[in-house]
């Protein structure tokens, strides 16, 4: 056994109570993660996001895409969408994760963010498809971005970035306790590609 050559194992937790987030940094070299960057640019059935809130059609400027074991429905926001099939390079990093963390998973929403202007804000993915206490997993390629916690009561804030190639993991209580968001920034004018890893019930 290479004593030197061991994974390092992610125990450190960076919300301080009532949930768990790992980060693993940087999963993927910087060429795998670049060529990863212009294929999913290239493959994934990018659209704008739509929704209906409080009787407005609103539409993202951020582009979103959904992909899955099966062609899963899903409604938010009163609007239904529906997973199309694993490409490729999804179903390889889909493995990826599924070995680094131990967990299995059944689908997957992307996110792309063209630049600073679009980000996301406050939320918990807690919907009740995904059951609860549910782990997520998300992969980050392309601009490196800053990602916030805030607890729902407490209010108290966690701040982290999310490097080109990283892993970051939401699991136990994270989405019943805490909010996060992705905060819009004048400092970055390139694209940033975002994959959570989910399973639905
Ligand atoms: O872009 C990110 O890092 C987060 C995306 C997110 O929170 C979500 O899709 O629910
Ligand atoms: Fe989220």
């Amino acid at each position: 056994m290479d004593l030197f050559n061991q994974q390092p194992i992610i125990d450190h937790n960076l919300l301080p109570y009532g949930g768990t987030v790992n980060y693993f940094g940087k999963l993927i070299s910087k060429k795998e993660a670049d060529d990863y960057f212009s294929i999913l640019m290239e493959t994934i059935d990018w659209r704008n996001d739509e929704a209906f809130i409080m009787g407005k059609h609103i539409i993202t400027k951020r582009k979103v895409a959904w992909y899955g074991n099966e062609e899963y429905a899903y409604t938010y926001s009163k609007a239904t969408k529906h997973a199309l099939l694993w490409t490729p390079e999804l179903l390889a990093l889909k493995h990826l994760v599924e070995e680094k963390t131990a967990t299995t998973f059944n689908s997957c929403l992307l996110n792309l963010y063209h630049n600073g202007d679009e980000g996301m804000a406050y939320h918990s993915d807690d919907e009740k498809s995904l059951g609860k206490n549910t782990s997520i997993a998300s992969l980050s390629f392309g601009a490196e971005r800053r990602f916030l916690f805030k607890h729902k009561q407490t209010k108290e804030t966690v701040t982290t970035f999310l490097e080109h190639g990283s892993l970051l993991v939401m699991k136990d209580e994270t989405q019943t306790n805490w909010l996060h968001r992705l905060p819009q920034t004048k400092k970055i004018n390139t694209a940033r590609i975002n994959l959570t890893f989910r399973t639905m019930v």
